[in-house]
């Protein structure tokens, strides 16, 4: 290659790259510009979502398509991005916060902290590149082996559905892999498919904001130890005469009582203070029976 080919191709990649980082700025203040407003109200639920697939899927495609439902036919991203918008699902509002993952296939690290920290995943492959959607398959495993024993909502996207003559890999195949995999399945076109994007990905939350709902549910049910110490304290304590000392979520102390004999407490001379002498124990004076009770 000539001296005067290598510095237009040298050009033309400083001009790719200043045009990515005018989109990345573009984009970054449209996903945080209402950030402020959101965060003000923490009533709203929040759902976290990590995309992840090989590079030039479509991943910015598609969550840009979601939030702003434009196509951006020449953007590719070369770093990872967060967006977060408000939207309402069935009435109800819910704050979104997507991390977009960028993947440059000569460097491919699963994005271990994302998955970590998201309440779902989307998966996305292309249908024209047989790789991604192998990739694809190794993620999804990733996803389970980190998540396991907990549900994760898993959304296995293929896109570019329109570019079908460019087809390597079947529905039918995609199909069974989120099958094996437990989880969702759709395949859409980023460039094409506006209501398919919007309503698979309103889909997704509506699964993540239900499950979280649900476990917030089962979370307040769940009795503390405070309340089976209670429960025990108005049990036990009120009949024989034993009560728990309950100032203030202190660790419950045992008060002298004559049942209190058998138990090993800190303070011994308390202990012995109140053991029974033996000619009360055959007398069976100073012993209190224990109550029968049932739960
Ligand atoms: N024809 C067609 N092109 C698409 C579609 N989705 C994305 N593209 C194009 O595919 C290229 C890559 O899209 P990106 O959204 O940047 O891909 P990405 O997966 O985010 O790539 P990285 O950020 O590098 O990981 C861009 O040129 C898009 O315009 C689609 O549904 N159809």
């Amino acid at each position: 290659m000539d001296n005067n080919a290598t510095d237009k191709k040298k050009s033309s990649n400083q001009e790719n790259q200043k045009a990515k980082m005018r989109l990345d700025e573009k984009i970054s203040s449209v996903a945080f510009g209402r950030l402020t407003k959101i965060d003000a109200d923490k009533n709203v639920p929040r759902i976290r979502v990590c995309v992840l697939g090989l590079a030039a899927v479509g991943k910015t495609a598609v969550v840009v398509r979601y939030l702003t439902n434009r196509f951006i036919g020449e953007y590719c991203s070369g770093k990872d991005l967060l967006y977060k918008k408000t939207i309402k699902i069935d009435g109800f509002p819910s704050q979104i916060e997507i991390a977009d993952t960028s993947n440059d296939s000569a460097d491919f690290s699963f994005p271990t902290v994302h998955v970590s920290w998201a309440d779902a995943c989307i998966v996305v492959y292309s249908i024209g590149n047989s790789s991604s959607f192998e990739a694809a398959a190794t993620m999804l495993e990733k996803i389970q082996s980190l998540k396991m024993p907990f549900y994760l909502p898993v959304l296995l996207l293929a896109n570019q559905k329109d570019l079908e003559h460019l087809r390597q890999v079947r529905v039918e195949d995609g199909q069974a892999l989120a099958v094996q995999n437990n989880c969702h399945f759709a395949e859409l076109s980023a460039a094409e498919d506006v209501e398919g994007v919007e309503l698979t990905m309103t889909a997704l939350f509506r699964e993540v904001r239900t499950l979280k709902s649900q476990r917030t549910a089962v979370r307040q049910k769940k009795p503390s130890l405070m309340h089976v110490t209670k429960l025990f304290s108005s049990l036990i304590g009120r009949s024989s005469g034993s009560s728990f000392s309950e100032a203030d979520g202190e660790k419950p102390k045992l008060k002298s009582s004559s049942t209190a004999s058998s138990l090993h407490t800190s303070d011994e001379s308390e202990s012995k203070a109140n053991t029974p002498t033996e000619k009360e124990v055959k007398s069976n004076k100073g012993i209190k029976k224990r109550p029968s009770f049932s739960l």
